[in-house]
């Protein structure tokens, strides 16, 4: 049974050079929470760097924890969220939801079910930001049957290239 207290939470993070100041604000508040972190990069500051495997291992390790049994929640920062979100969904079995306000990031759990986060990191404070992150991490999916159906569905089209209306 998944639990989203902090305690038991691993939490993947990654970034480009865009959201480092972010990511490296959120990986010591979420761990001053309790949360386990695994920092995915990058390490320095390069202005010329590209996300796409920053964020595509994140979400690899957040699908693998999962597929294993663990709590796992990921957190993909840039500029916008946007490619960031773009490269995170390549990875089966991720779903990463761009969320910019604490409303989109817990409506991302709690109906989609997304096990990542997108933000842009030149689109909020950090305090927005955090207060943001904190909301989808402490959110829950909600079960409801419409909502499982309608994951299911963006599943089965993953996983065969079916469509199901
Ligand atoms: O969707 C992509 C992200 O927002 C990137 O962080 C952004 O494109 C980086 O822009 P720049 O290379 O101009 O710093």
């Amino acid at each position: 049974m998944e639990s989203n207290m902090e305690g038991n939470m691993e939490v993947h993070i990654a970034t480009d050079h865009a959201g480092m100041e972010l990511s490296a604000h959120l990986v010591s508040h979420l761990r001053g929470l309790g949360y386990e972190l695994e920092d995915h990069g990058p390490r320095e500051y390069d202005a010329l760097d590209d996300y796409p495997a920053f964020c595509i291992r994140a979400a690899e390790a957040v699908v693998a924890a999962r597929t294993a049994g663990r709590s796992a929640l990921g957190i993909v920062l840039g500029g916008s969220g946007n490619g960031e979100q773009m490269a995170a969904n390549k990875v089966t079995g991720a779903r990463a939801a761009l969320a910019w306000n604490v409303d989109t990031a817990v409506l991302a759990r709690e109906h989609n079910d997304a096990n990542l986060v997108a933000l842009g990191g030149r689109q909020h404070s950090l305090e927005e930001a955090t207060t943001i992150v904190e909301a989808f991490l402490r959110a829950e999916f909600s079960g409801d049957e419409r909502h499982a159906r309608r994951i299911g569905k963006i599943a089965h089209y993953e996983l065969t290239g079916e469509i199901l209306d």
